[in-house]
């Protein structure tokens, strides 16, 4: 960049939530631009079922990105389209009918983990609006569901949700316990060294409607659908549709279009993952507009570790030049109280 074009570059603020309380980051006040292939690559995972050679060097594409951004897409993820598909549909089903129907889900009545959370719920960002745009939710740990046969009963009218909700689910748990091991040899750790702490870990499904914005033209900066934020726990698997608004901050703190590519899913690295990395992978901080007249859906899915297992900085982000920068913590423990002070700012971590 030109140092006069770094004259015209002006910056602001943004807030964000972190164990520590609000943190503050400065942000670019210039619209977002494209990513380049570097900032937000898209990965072949192909070699992720090759011999461990080809896992090294996946790994190597991996630990880059998490270096850099901390977001990349993947291709050859091995989830069928056609599953994908099918739970959108079923998603689509769900979010059509009327409200009184979904809120009996209400995630009130589940302490706000589980469950239906309708429009203007949502504020990942206590200081961006919940404006044009915000969206309705449903869902979270699908294995936990079981603990809530009342979920199940009331969609047991949508055929075949319940059935493609746990099939997609159980998809993307194999996909993330693959993944879990690259990371572990992006690491340069043992490839299964984490493999302990994900025999029953967190693993939240939602599906997240958008409804469209009828006067898309007139929407300002402050008709966001999900604020500014990072992901709590290890990393989340997201699908979104071909609308677009999907927003990632970049390492010199400019806004990117994390635009949507067919057949691809994004990976994106979340706050337990950088702790336990002594912040050598980057938890991104990211945020969604849906400023068309039609509705967009996303399927986020968050990984972390065995809620009940306490994890340190691993050995291999430790070094006399850089002592570990926090004290070990389960993620479970970690989860829970991260989403009780996005309720209530008194609470701290502990
Ligand atoms: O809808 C999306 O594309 C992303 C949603 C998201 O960031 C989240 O739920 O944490
Ligand atoms: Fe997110």
């Amino acid at each position: 960049m030109s140092s006069t074009e770094t004259q015209t570059q002006t910056y602001t603020h943004i807030e964000l939530r972190s164990a520590q309380g609000p943190t503050f980051r400065q942000v670019s006040t210039a619209p977002p631009r494209p990513a380049t292939e570097d900032e937000i690559p898209v990965i072949d995972l192909g070699p992720i079922n090759g011999n461990l050679e080809a896992r090294k060097g996946l790994a190597a594409k991996i630990r880059a990105a998490a270096e850099n951004t901390g977001f990349f897409y993947i291709k050859n993820h091995g989830i069928s389209e056609e599953l994908i598909q099918d739970a959108l549909s079923q998603a689509k089903r769900f979010f059509d009918q009327p409200a009184s129907q979904k809120e009996k889900l209400s995630s009130q009545k589940y302490d706000h983990t589980v469950g239906y959370s309708g429009v203007g719920w949502a504020q990942a960002n206590r200081t961006e609006s919940k404006g044009r745009g915000n969206p309705e939710m449903t869902g979270s740990d699908t294995s936990y569901y079981a603990l809530h046969d009342s979920i199940w009963e009331n969609v047991s009218h949508l055929q075949g949700f319940r059935d493609v909700t746990i099939a997609f689910w159980q998809r993307r748990l194999e996909l993330a316990r693959k993944l879990v091991q690259i990371f572990a040899l992006a690491l340069d750790l043992p490839e299964t060294y984490f493999d302990d702490i994900t025999t029953h870990p967190g693993a939240d499904g939602l599906y997240i409607h958008y409804p469209g914005t009828p006067d898309a033209d007139k929407v300002t900066d402050f008709d966001v659908g999900i604020g500014s934020h990072t992901d709590i726990q290890c990393f989340t698997l997201l699908w979104q549709d071909m609308s677009g608004g999907l927003q990632v901050l970049s390492a010199s703190g400019e806004w990117l279009n994390a635009h949507p590519i067919p057949g691809t899913i994004v990976v994106n690295i979340a706050d337990f993952l950088s702790r336990l990395s002594n912040n050598r992978f980057k938890s991104t901080v990211h945020r969604v507009y849906n400023r068309q007249k039609t509705s967009r859906y996303s399927m986020p899915f968050f990984f972390g570790f065995n809620p009940d297992s306490t994890c340190a900085v691993v050995p291999t982000c430790v070094d006399d030049e850089h002592p570990p920068l926090y004290d070990p913590i389960s993620c479970g423990k970690w989860h829970r109280t991260r989403l009780a002070m996005s309720r209530d700012p008194k609470v701290v971590m502990r």
